[in-house]
């Protein structure tokens, strides 16, 4: 069969005006008070007070009747007090005048209000009426508006991109994503493109015929022939050697695969969706990603947002995680830390809080170089003085013996294998492919484990 030719080039205006479905955003408040919680929508002036003739009207004796106004202009979105009372505060300082940005907090009176912003396709305000999509969990707005996006798309054969920094659940999202398409009874196979080596991509993505290259000894089906019927997601998408990006563009366009060191063209049935912490964009102005592959991936683009920015959902977040309610000690320890390797290091905390008791995990947590950073490079190794600290046999005192014997096992067995890692990664100078080696684990799953503790 012969191959099918890249589309012409394109600009980049044209392509994102052309495949994108035209997002508009919206800034949005939320705030909780006598009444309840709630989300209301800017206009291009909003009049905020507690009079019941404001256009967002607060339930608070301390905010004033008319306290101040949001506004629109050319430079972007403004509050402004109108001689309240009590004063209102962005971040903290009082302001008569400022502007705000996308996660900005604006104290009036003693009632705090979050700016958010939302992306809509329709003019409407779309909110996910639960606090879970799949095995996603969130109650804020900014998480609840990505579940109703999901479950828009979910349903569609569009390809989706997931824009994230680490830790942010984006594979978790992309699991959603195909246990709400129509495809969830068929395979959902990961190829984490960070992890294959460049000579193995061919063979890994569209499989390989017996005696292709030396170490083909038997035919092989790649990931594309493994998904048909389902999804395949592509993990770390800006990792994908651009020699591969033409074969792959091909196979999305042909939707065919031609395994290694065959003729034969194989027809193939499956669902794209990738994620990737890096700015495509900003690769294919640099040469560094094709750009007709990213118009072809980025059909529906989602942006996860970073744990810092929905810190409301940290204690739903550790209870589903625990299983159950949190003691007081560890929701507030678990309150007020950056989470810079986002949900991932809170479920690493919390897992650990759990085995060793808060107070202990907190201990541990600062004693480690904290962060995975958002852009999703390894952090330095820990030296050796401080993994040995992380064993002190202290830390049994601080376990909680009251629980089942395979909690107990399956916490010891985290901190335990955290432990290994870190260990094998210094002795290493943190070469993954070394320490996998020393370790007899497939660099694929070392190179998981170390992303899983934030190594
Ligand atoms: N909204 C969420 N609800 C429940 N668990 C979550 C959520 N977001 C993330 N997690 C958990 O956090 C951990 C990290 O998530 P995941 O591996 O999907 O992140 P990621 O963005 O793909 O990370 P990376 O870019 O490093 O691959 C997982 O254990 C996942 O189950």
């Amino acid at each position: 069969m012969p191959s099918i030719p890249p589309p012409p080039p394109q600009t980049l205006v044209h392509s994102l005006a052309s495949l994108q479905a035209p997002p508009t955003e919206r800034s949005i408040v939320t705030w909780s008070d006598a009444a309840g919680e709630h989300t209301a929508q800017l206009q291009d002036r909003t009049l905020v007070g507690s009079a019941a003739e404001s256009g967002i009207v607060i339930a608070d004796p301390t905010v004033s009747r008319l306290h101040a106004e949001f506004h629109f202009d050319e430079r972007g979105l403004w509050v402004r007090d109108l001689g309240s009372r009590n004063g209102t505060f962005v971040e903290n300082v009082m302001v008569r005048e400022a502007r705000l940005e996308t996660g900005s907090t604006i104290r009036m009176g003693g009632t705090t209000l979050k700016l958010g912003s939302e992306m809509t396709t329709d003019g409407a305000t779309p909110l996910w009426p639960a606090h879970r999509f799949g095995p996603l969990v969130g109650g804020s707005v900014v998480m609840r508006q990505l579940f109703a996006c999901l479950a828009k798309f979910a349903v569609t054969d569009l390809a989706m991109m997931i824009q994230g920094e680490t830790g942010t659940g984006k594979e978790l999202v992309a699991r959603a994503i195909h246990d709400a398409s129509p495809r969830k009874q068929g395979p959902f196979v990961i190829v984490d493109c960070a992890a294959v080596p460049d000579a193995l991509f061919e063979s890994e993505l569209f499989g390989h015929v017996k005696g292709a290259f030396t170490s083909a000894v038997a035919n092989r089906e790649g990931a594309f022939e493994a998904a048909d019927g389902g999804t395949v997601f592509l993990d770390e998408i800006g990792e994908l050697p651009i020699a591969m990006q033409p074969k792959l563009l091909r196979v999305l366009e042909s939707r065919t695969v031609r395994p290694v060191g065959s003729t034969e063209h194989r027809r193939v049935d499956v669902r794209i969706v990738c994620a990737t912490h890096r700015d495509l964009r900003t690769m294919v102005n640099a040469g560094a990603f094709r750009e007709d592959l990213y118009f072809r991936l980025a059909g529906v683009p989602i942006l996860v947002p970073p744990l810092r920015e929905h810190p409301e959902d940290i204690p739903l977040l550790v209870e589903h995680i625990l299983g159950r309610g949190a003691s007081a000690e560890l929701l507030a320890a678990t309150a007020n830390r950056p989470w810079l390797g986002n949900v991932r290091e809170l479920r690493n905390f919390v897992e650990r809080a759990r085995a060793v008791g808060a107070q202990q995990a907190l201990q541990m947590a600062s004693q480690q170089s904290t962060g995975g950073s958002p852009s999703g490079t390894m952090r330095a190794a820990p030296s050796v003085a401080n993994t040995t600290a992380s064993m002190n046999p202290a830390l049994l005192s601080n376990i909680s013996f009251q629980q089942s014997f395979r909690e107990f096992r399956d916490q010891w067995l985290e901190v335990g294998e955290r432990e290994y890692l870190s260990r094998v990664l210094a002795q290493h100078a943190r070469s993954i492919a070394a320490a996998a080696r020393q370790a007899g684990l497939d660099r694929t799953y070392m190179h998981r484990l170390v992303r899983k503790h934030l190594l």
